[in-house]
């Protein structure tokens, strides 16, 4: 890969201002549109010659043909053998899928049915719990098998006419205490999802709601579900086969939100607006796998990370959602690209020659101007940022609002480029009467220095079309990303050591093992909390 010339180009950079001073047509030329979706990557500091470069990049590391692989169910996980198949849960076509030479089809479209008359049944109060029609969901599960569906049950609040739904992640005690209060076991059903079903926080907390339901409830089993890959292990928990969703292991955890690990949200929405949701993401593969790299969004947001991540060596990068209902996206953006692309070894098992996936974090705006852009303004390092905004809202009659929503993610992305000059700053403390020293004094402090890079992406609505459309748009982003470093995008090897070493220390925090083998820090610790 070509990493040094990339690295060449983006020391030599334009500013923003000159970037367009040049071309008066860099607004329209450093743009892309699908569909109703406008993907904006003008702001930025890539020029022509350098996004040339960027394709020609992505081109030389093989992405239409690992594109091709993916789609087509080759095993492009080489370090689990596992295909990559979260595209088939939302292939809407006829075609078939193959892995192993079987297709995967209809039993993808099997389960999708069953998926869609448990959760008709639970929504009808055809399927009832102890006490009546079911009023409460419960989903237990951590990572994938939590922050796709919560942070979607969240964005598609318009669309609720199910039952509740709640979310319970964290193996501290609080979280499964904090939910269960309040509600009634006799019309609760608890969704298990786990793709393993043997994570130890999902597990812990699904045994604690099963105690909490058994008190009042004779049979749980009636009242549980359970999503999963492992089904022999869902029926030694007790949960009945006709509750049990099963899926395959060429779906990653943190791209399983299609399928039955969307259960919770299928509930909340309906079958069909989950279809919906399920069209807005086969309608962004298409377009991913059909269009030209240089009109491809995926492949251009992709690009634009590696051009300031690799390229310019921006570290960070973050998510700026101006729509509210989309307060978990950075979550669920932070465990899809971070997990993903957070690797230092190639697939050839070589070390990175350059940096890998950047930290992904955000918060939505206006909350965000409020609380961290200080920094994104006038911070010594340079954060890029992507906004995200609808056209319209869903509160027609708070239109205004709206308004003043799309204004301020204007301004911030206009005010991270323009920025404010010493001039500025100080002709208008001058205005307000300071001079001398103290002019230059408070000037100093109010200067922007510009020239600050972002993306902005406007959808016409949040509906689950699009809200299908723009999961899958970052899924393949970090597709492409991935392809570019030469990694494999979906193992997560990171996240085992701590999970062995928490296994090990239980026994010690209990007093029944030995500390003897930890390191002095540890040790320490481990006096204090057993004190
Ligand atoms: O669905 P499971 O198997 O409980 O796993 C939950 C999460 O744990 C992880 O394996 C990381 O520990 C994630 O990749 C996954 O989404």
């Amino acid at each position: 890969m070509n990493w040094t010339d990339l690295k060449t180009r983006a020391d030599a950079r334009q500013t923003l201002a000159s970037l367009f001073a040049q071309n008066p047509n860099r607004a329209e030329e450093f743009s892309a549109r699908h569909g109703d979706m406008l993907f904006d990557y003008s702001k930025t500091h890539i020029g022509e010659d350098d996004r040339a470069l960027l394709i020609q990049m992505a081109s030389d590391a093989g992405l239409e043909d690992r594109r091709a692989a993916m789609f087509g169910g080759q095993k492009i996980n080489e370090t689990e053998d596992r295909a990559v198949l979260h595209t088939a849960l939302r292939n809407l076509s006829d075609d078939a899928i193959l892995v192993d030479g079987k297709d995967v089809m209809p039993s993808v479209r099997d389960t999708r049915d069953r998926m869609a008359a448990f959760s008709e049944a639970v929504r009808t109060g055809a399927l009832q719990g102890q006490g009546g029609a079911i009023t409460d969901v419960v989903n237990i599960g951590i990572g994938g098998s939590d922050l796709g569906p919560a942070m979607a049950v969240l964005a598609l609040a318009p669309y609720h006419d199910g039952p509740r739904v709640h979310f319970v992640s964290n193996v501290d005690g609080a979280d499964v205490a904090d939910t269960l209060r309040g509600l009634d076991p006799a019309t609760t059903l608890v969704i298990v999802a786990s793709k393993t079903f043997t994570t130890i926080e999902t597990m812990t907390n699904a045994r604690t709601a099963q105690a909490w339901m058994a008190k009042d409830v004779k049979d749980t089993g009636a009242q549980f579900a359970a999503l999963s890959t492992a089904e022999e292990k869902t029926a030694e928990f007790g949960i009945p086969s006709a509750h049990v969703f099963g899926f395959e292991d060429w779906v990653g955890g943190r791209y399983s939100l299609w399928g039955p690990i969307g259960l919770s949200l299928m509930i909340a929405i309906g079958a069909d607006d989950f279809t919906d949701f399920l069209r807005g993401a086969y309608d962004m593969d298409c377009h991913f796998r059909d269009a030209p790299l240089a009109d491809n969004l995926p492949v251009l947001l992709a690009l634009v990370g590696v051009w300031n991540n690799q390229g310019c060596g921006h570290a960070t990068r973050a998510v700026l959602p101006y729509d509210q209902r989309l307060t978990r996206l950075p979550a669920y953006f932070q465990q899809l690209e971070m997990e993903s692309n957070g690797k230092s070894v190639a697939m050839d098992g070589t070390s990175l020659e350059v940096n890998s996936g950047p930290v992904v974090w955000g918060e939505p705006g206006t909350n965000g101007q409020h609380a961290f852009y200080q920094l994104i303004h006038q911070g010594t390092r340079v954060i890029p940022c992507e906004f995200m905004v609808a056209r319209a809202g869903h509160e027609a009659d708070l239109g205004h609002q709206h308004e003043l929503l799309v204004a301020n993610c204007l301004a911030q992305s206009e005010a991270l480029m323009v920025g404010r000059s010493l001039k500025e700053a100080t002709d208008i403390m001058a205005q307000r009467g300071l001079s001398g020293d103290e002019l230059d004094r408070q000037a100093r402090h109010r200067v922007f220095p510009g020239d600050r890079p972002s993306t902005t992406l406007v959808y016409p609505k949040l509906t689950p079309f699009v809200l299908g459309q723009i999961i899958a748009l970052y899924e393949h982003r970090v597709f492409v990303e991935g392809v570019m470093l030469g990694i494999n995008s979906y193992d997560q090897w990171g996240v085992e050591l701590g999970k062995e070493l928490a296994n090990a220390l239980t026994p010690v925090l209990r007093g029944e093992a030995s500390d003897a083998e930890k390191d002095s820090s540890t040790r320490l610790l481990l006096d204090y909390l057993r004190s």
